[in-house]
């Protein structure tokens, strides 16, 4: 399949396209979405603090306006993220997920780390760079590792204090320096519910922009210990019987097609497709 959404570095120069805006308070939005003709969308109160080429949607040409704050634009409202996740349309949740992740990087490297100067967009190349000190700045994403333990027709959920009510999901967490992906979930799990683990599997990953984590799925055994939930981080954490679960997250996540997996594999249905 030919995807309608390809990322790229275009050069903000050239007139033209479609452009997203973003504030603190999320993307611009009208009822037909939250693309907007680039130039009528310039031509609005606008408070721009950057912008970037990003890519193409079916050919054309898409920019991001990342800016200072939300302004009142006549027949428009702002709506995070997360939203446009839950909503149906996948491939605009790609575009504005990739958007948020270069409006996020932009806006915090804005000046340099190491001395303290401005940093200017390189033409041609998704980076930031300081000329005093030749130092360029990328993108940031932290690769976080996220887990879906078992022990025979029983799974391991958990809930943090931030959840919706009532929902559980796997375990996850992000990669600290020194540590290898396996490293990383072995730590994680023994931290938040103090259980140890054999048999691990990779499945699969997804890019999850909420910030900028990158998250790696796996599958392990059961291989000791009893349940201790981590003070401040897990509310709660159980085994659940693949027939008897609680209320699971959002379907688009990795965390639920975990789940989906392993109770597709235990009760002989077919296999979902991980969603990109
Ligand atoms: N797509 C999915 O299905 C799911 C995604 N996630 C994501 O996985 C990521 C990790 O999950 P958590 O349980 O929150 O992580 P975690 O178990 O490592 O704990 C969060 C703590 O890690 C530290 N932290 C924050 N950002 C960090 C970074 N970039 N690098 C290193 N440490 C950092 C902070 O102290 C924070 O309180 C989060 O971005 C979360 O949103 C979590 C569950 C499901
Ligand atoms: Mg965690
Ligand atoms: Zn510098």
């Amino acid at each position: 399949m030919i995807s309608r959404w390809t990322t790229a570095v275009l050069d903000t120069d050239q007139p033209g396209g479609w452009a997203v805006a973003r504030s603190p308070e999320g993307f611009l939005f009208d009822d037909n979405g939250a693309l907007f003709p680039r130039e009528w969308l310039k031509r609005q109160d606008l408070s721009v603090l950057t912008e970037h080429g990003i890519g193409h949607l079916d050919g054309e040409p898409v920019y991001l306006l990342e800016l200072r704050s939300a302004s009142d634009v006549p027949g428009c409202g702002w709506k995070g993220l997360r939203a446009f996740m839950l909503e149906g349309d996948h491939t605009l949740y790609k575009v504005l997920g990739y958007a948020a992740q270069i409006g996020t990087w932009a806006r915090e490297h804005r000046f340099c780390g190491n001395c303290g100067q401005a940093m200017t967009q390189v033409p041609g190349e998704r980076a930031m760079y300081c000329q005093p000190c030749d130092l360029r700045s990328y993108p940031r994403i932290s690769p976080s590792m996220i887990v879906l333990v078992t022990r025979g027709d029983e799974i391991l959920l958990a809930r943090s204090p931030r959840f919706v009510t009532g929902v559980y999901s796997t375990l996850a967490g992000f990669a600290e320096p020194g540590e290898s992906a396996e490293d990383c979930l072995i730590r994680e799990v023994r931290e938040e519910v103090r259980i140890e683990v054999k048999n691990i599997q990779y499945l699969g990953s997804q890019c999850w922009p909420f910030p900028h984590s990158m998250m790696l799925g796996f599958h392990a055994e059961y291989a000791g210990g009893e349940i201790v939930c981590q003070e401040d981080e897990i509310e709660d954490a159980q085994w659940f019987n693949v027939h008897a679960l609680p209320p699971l997250p959002a379907s688009r996540s990795i965390a639920r097609y975990l789940i989906d997996v392993y109770v597709a594999r235990r009760l002989g249905h077919a296999e979902p497709v991980l969603p990109g």
